[in-house]
């Protein structure tokens, strides 16, 4: 099952940066910008110092010794210093900020991009094992997470180091004594930290976890409302979405408790130094030791290098959070595909249609053999019926010639050609597939007539609605081919459903048709009419119809009966009914026993 396991030995922050190789450019300037913003912001500090040596020490004063000769002079020089300063501080803010939330909105883009282009590559194994609530976490929530940070979270993590450096270098010059002073609790702050962010992270990807379950249990809850009502489950289920929703809130509190304990802790450490400075600085100053000016820088500059500190743990959460949510998102997009494209491409117009398995074994994961030594040859236009009990492996084999599945033993091929030496978008192009559970997708009924089939031309959609024997339902829905069918198509039959499918296999225009059980939950009306729309459409191409009910293949040029994934009969309606077997049998019991 995919769960939020980072591949071993990989930075999540390295991971994210070799995906973000692109924006290089912008991750520079951001930086650059965050940079000469904090440099900008650490000024007021020296600006006060510089002012109190003003006051104090007058002509004498630092500025007095680089030429402003008198204090009016003076403060004149210390008021359009600040004014510059703030000005340029203003304006980096205002770039850094533009800057980082355009990185955060384009990798947002891009993950979300990626990742769910890289899903729909992915095997069917993997949705089988996975759920989509969870899916849905990552493509929203994390993506959303790591949006987030981007915002604000990366800006804090570098200006915070900037701080450190600049007031760190800035206090070893002017009073190295008292820096030590100033720099005994930040290993103990880092210490704390480090052990705090890796105390945090599990749970963190705990709490994401469960935020992946929650949605999947609403996700699933949503899609089976009409189950749900109908067994009058709705207590039963509320019962569940709590529990789901307790372990959410559980994992969320032991995260909680770590991560509040935390700054209270590092408060102390701060106050220490803090309280070291004053005294041992007043000490100095009192004595005449060290410039009134400097005292008072390093009294403000102090609270600038250390209260910063106090968010580390904020940061680190922020930023913890946000590399699990990496992880994961790049975990999805790190997914190896295991049914990988061919290279040939076929065009559909062109191709013939024969297909042959040969000696075909097929195991689901974790499952006993479904398909065994399977042989087939099916000539070009022919239409091959395949019958046999429930979970023979009849629609296992269309799943296979689909490549959805990787097969563990033998060959299928279309025209001669290796279904897995063919391009995985042109195999599938070569075959249009009508199943019993046809999937219509929000929008309109033309929408979902020429679905797969882009830019068609309106009269080709009717076309294929009238051989469907869909355009008389569709003129009687108000607004006829522009009616909107609701998601999954729930605001129509299942007829109606059916058979707009069966236009939108028609549009396809394939070479290869297959009706999986197409006509297994209509009525007889939409059956026959089905039937009918068949007939004219299955002249022109090699068709395999899977059907429970026999008279559905009766007319088929070849009729295989599947059990347990072998072939136990083979041949027309008529030399079948002859053997008087399992066909024989399966036939007598639908006729209700007259036929034979
Ligand atoms: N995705 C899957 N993962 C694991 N096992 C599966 C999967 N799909 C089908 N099976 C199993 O494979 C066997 C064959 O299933 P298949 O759907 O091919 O049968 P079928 O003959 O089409 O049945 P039916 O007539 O009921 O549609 C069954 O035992 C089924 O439980």
């Amino acid at each position: 099952m995919y769960k939020s396991k980072s591949k071993k030995g990989r930075i999540p922050l390295a991971r994210l940066l070799s995906n973000l190789k692109s924006q290089k450019r912008l991750i520079y300037s951001a930086i650059i910008c965050s940079t000469l913003n904090k440099f900008f912001d650490l000024a007021p500090p020296v600006l006060i110092g510089i002012s109190v040596d003003v006051v104090v020490r007058k002509e004498s004063s630092w500025l007095g010794s680089i030429g402003f000769n008198t204090v009016p002079d003076q403060l004149i020089a210390l008021s359009i210093i600040s004014f510059l300063i703030w000005t340029a501080e203003s304006f980096f803010e205002y770039l850094y900020g533009l800057m980082w939330r355009n990185l955060a909105q384009k990798t947002q883009h891009y993950l979300r991009i990626k990742a769910y282009d890289h899903l729909q590559k992915l095997e069917m194994t993997f949705f089988e094992s996975d759920n989509t609530g969870r899916l849905m976490t990552v493509l929203n929530d994390d993506i959303n997470q790591l949006e987030r940070f981007l915002d604000e979270g990366a800006n804090k993590i570098i200006q915070l180091i900037i701080t450190v450096f600049i007031v760190g270098g800035a206090m070893i010059l002017l009073a190295p004594g008292i820096a030590l002073l100033a720099f005994i609790p930040i290993p103990f702050i880092l210490w704390g930290s480090i052990r705090f962010q890796k105390n945090l992270a599990p749970r963190y990807r705990e709490v994401r976890d469960r935020a992946g379950d929650l949605a999947s249990r609403l996700n699933n809850n949503l899609s089976g409302m009409l189950t749900i009502k109908s067994f009058a489950t709705e207590d039963w289920e509320l019962e569940r979405l709590r529990l789901d929703s307790n372990l959410y809130q559980e994992s969320n509190r032991k995260a909680i408790k770590l991560s509040a304990a935390f700054i209270p802790l590092i408060r102390f450490a701060i106050l220490f130094a803090f309280l070291a400075i004053l005294i041992a600085g007043g000490f100095q100053s009192w004595k005449g030791l060290m410039p009134v000016g400097t005292y008072s820088f390093l009294v403000f500059i102090t609270q600038r290098l250390l209260w910063p500190l106090t968010t580390l743990g904020h940061i680190l959460d922020d930023y913890q959070r946000s590399m699990a949510s990496t992880n994961r998102v790049l975990d999805l997009i790190d997914t190896p595909i295991k049914i990988k494209t061919g290279k040939v491409k076929l065009d559909p117009f062109n191709v013939k249609g024969a297909i042959t398995f040969n000696n075909i074994d097929f195991t689901y994961e974790g499952r006993s053999q479904v398909i065994k030594n399977f042989n087939l040859d099916i000539s070009p236009g022919k239409k091959i019926g395949i019958v046999g009990a429930t979970g023979s492996g009849k629609s296992t084999l269309i799943k296979l010639l689909l490549r959805l599945y990787k097969i563990s033993k033998g060959s299928i091929e279309i025209d001669n050609n290796s279904i897995e030496s063919l391009d995985l978008k042109s195999l599938r192009r070569c075959i249009a597939l009508v199943s019993q559970e046809t999937y219509l997708f929000q929008g309109t009924i033309e929408e979902n007539i020429s679905y797969g089939s882009q830019n068609i031309d309106k009269s080709k959609i009717k076309n294929a609605a009238d051989i469907a024997e869909a355009t008389e339902f569709i003129n009687q829905l108000p607004q006829g081919l522009n009616t909107i069918v609701g998601e999954r198509g729930q605001k129509l039959s299942g007829g109606q459903r059916q058979r707009i499918a069966i236009a939108r296999a028609i549009l396809k225009n394939a070479p290869i048709l297959v009706l999986d059980e197409a006509t297994a939950s209509v009525d007889n009306e939409t059956e026959a009419a089905i039937q009918r729309s068949l007939k004219k459409i299955t002249t022109s191409c090699t068709t395999i119809v899977i059907a429970h009910r026999l008279s559905t293949v009766i007319d088929a040029d070849e009729i295989i009966v599947l059990d347990k994934g072998k072939i136990i009969e083979k041949g027309t309606h008529h030399s079948l009914l002859k053997n008087r077997d399992f066909y024989y049998h399966l036939w007598k019991i639908q006729a209700g026993g007259n036929n034979t």
